[in-house]
């Protein structure tokens, strides 16, 4: 029994919209625009902005990533789904209607696993997964009085997972939610972001008196983190606990179901729409849409190359390191998501947040202290794996600069760090393809290839009769001048570039 409500038990149910990691939208082909840093309307088809005639495509890069995503949860893989619209006229919908799976979703039935403090595993059973359109995004211009429609967004593939009422508290919510993301990030299937939009939650709430059935329930629409869908909860369960407390007929009182909205200045719901407004969607199956069949083979190629889910990372952070489940938590909070990028593909330099993990554990074992000991915090480490993997330093100046971190502990951040020490990697035009020719790392890369020409002559004349092998000394030579700042590849490509010149091989 929970002491902020005693002789009431709490129902909740949650609907998660996750946007799907994939480079193209869903029916459309086109490039799937969520960055917000791009101008409006960059990426539009003429199916998005629903011209007539225009046809669905489905991606099947969206469908692996839903694959995946029920595969993780446990879930019956329909192998036979379709598609239906869902009508409402709304600014953001073009078409006046939602491509969704009402009817045959492409999964049923799943499970996930929440873990509280100091309690055991709670099973969290999945109803549906549900491939469906994002809708376009608007805003209001309220001194203007007109309202922006960018389409960038629409049609971009979601994933409707919704949970069946198996949740108790507003704190289980908030773990049903911070599981799931950590499991959408670690498969690719979703940034899994509430505050970027890329997963949104409509929660349901009823409350009822202990060994009673249960209440009518609200919907509280569109949260956008885990700390306001908590106080949405709350707020809705002290709400709904005055109605019935109130009733003078106890027995036959009811909440009024209600669709709500919450507010982000007052932490309360405020009433959107009742039951008797509910929108009819006029439900019908989309008839440009075939059935989605799913092989046997298919399911089975992607339930082989699943990642790694956090639960089999955790089991294997314990099992090989003896890590406390607190240690684990700030590892896993690193790892999650850099593993996998767009469409599923697996990121190519993307083994740097274990690599560089196993190198914090090692070295911390070398320096004969513990994971709890240590002064890096998460994001710390996330930024240094994130400076290795955009190319800022590299893989070698990444352990230098962890090994330094170790060492000399402060509050600057890895990019500092990286700045004072200049450990800034060399780039050269050759290894990057387009990184600007003109700059000082550039131009100190080229200085550093050609004092090893200088220095080694009997060599640069070994290369110009022939001889390959001999490469290797002068681009060693470079690699240590450079302190581990510069990449084998590049460095090659730049020496027998200066070495035999641009265009005279012939
Ligand atoms: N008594 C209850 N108390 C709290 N939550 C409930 C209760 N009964 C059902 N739910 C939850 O309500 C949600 C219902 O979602 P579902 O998508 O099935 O339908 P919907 O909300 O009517 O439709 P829509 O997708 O159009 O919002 C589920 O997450 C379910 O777990
Ligand atoms: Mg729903
Ligand atoms: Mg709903």
């Amino acid at each position: 029994e929970d002491k902020r409500w005693p002789g009431w038990q709490v129902v909740v149910g949650i609907e998660t919209h996750a946007q799907i990691k994939s480079r193209r939208k869903l029916f459309s082909g086109k490039i799937t625009g969520t960055n917000p840093d791009e101008p409006p309307n960059k990426h539009v088809s003429p199916f998005d902005a629903a011209f007539p005639g225009t046809l669905p495509k489905l991606n099947s890069k969206c469908v692996d990533l839903a694959i995946r995503t029920a595969l993780a949860l446990k879930s019956d893989i329909q192998h036979r789904s379709s598609f239906d619209r869902k009508h409402y006229f709304y600014s953001d919908l073009p078409s006046g209607y939602q491509i969704t799976q009402q009817y045959a979703p492409i999964a049923l039935r799943g499970q996930l696993n929440i873990q509280m403090p100091n309690s055991s595993a709670v099973p969290v059973r999945i109803k549906q997964i549900q491939l469906e359109q994002d809708t376009a995004k608007s805003t209001l211009n309220p001194r203007k009085r007109i309202s922006n429609i960018d389409l960038n967004r629409a049609g971009a593939g979601l994933m409707e997972i919704v949970s069946e009422p198996d949740l108790r508290s507003p704190e289980e919510a908030g773990m049903f939610v911070r599981t799931l993301q950590a499991v959408l990030r670690a498969i690719g299937a979703s940034d899994g972001n509430m505050e970027q939009g890329s997963l949104r939650c409509d929660v349901n709430v009823s409350v009822n008196r202990v060994g009673r059935p249960p209440g009518t329930r609200c919907e509280i629409k569109n949260l956008n983190s885990v700390k306001f869908m908590m106080a949405a909860i709350t707020h809705e369960i002290i709400r709904q606990r005055a109605i019935l407390e109130s009733a003078s007929d106890l027995e036959t009182c009811t909440v009024p179901q209600e669709t709500r909205g919450f507010d982000e200045n007052t932490f309360e719901t405020y009433r959107l729409r009742s039951k008797e407004d509910a929108p009819d969607y006029r439900y019908m199956p989309d008839p440009n849409l075939g059935v989605l069949v799913l092989s046997q083979d298919r399911v089975q190629a992607i339930r082989d190359s699943l990642p790694e889910l956090p639960w089999e990372t955790r089991h294997r952070l314990r099992e090989m390191y003896a890590l406390s489940e607190r240690d684990i938590d700030v590892l896993l909070s690193v790892d999650s998501g850099r593993e996998v990028t767009f469409d599923g593909e697996k990121d190519v330099d993307g083994s740097g947040a274990v690599a560089m993990t196993h190198e914090l554990l090692g070295q911390l074992s070398a320096r004969k202290e513990t994971f709890t000991d240590n002064s890096l915090t998460s994001d710390h480490l996330g930024e240094l794996i994130d400076l290795v993997q955009n190319g800022t330093i590299t893989g070698t100046s990444g352990k230098y600069l962890l090994r330094h971190m170790l060492a000399k502990p402060s509050s600057l951040r890895p990019a500092q760090i990286t700045q004072q020490l200049r450990l800034t990697s060399l780039s050269s035009f050759s290894s990057s393809g387009h990184s600007n020719p003109t700059s000082t790392t550039d131009q100190e890369l080229t200085t550093l290839c050609q004092a090893a020409i200088t220095a080694l002559p009997n060599e640069v004349a070994a290369v110009r009769a022939g001889n390959k092998n001999v490469m290797n000394k002068i681009v060693g030579r470079v690699m240590r001048e450079s302190r581990g700042r510069a990449d084998a590849k590049g460095v090659k490509a730049l020496v027998e570039e200066l070495i035999l010149g641009g265009g005279d091989k012939s």
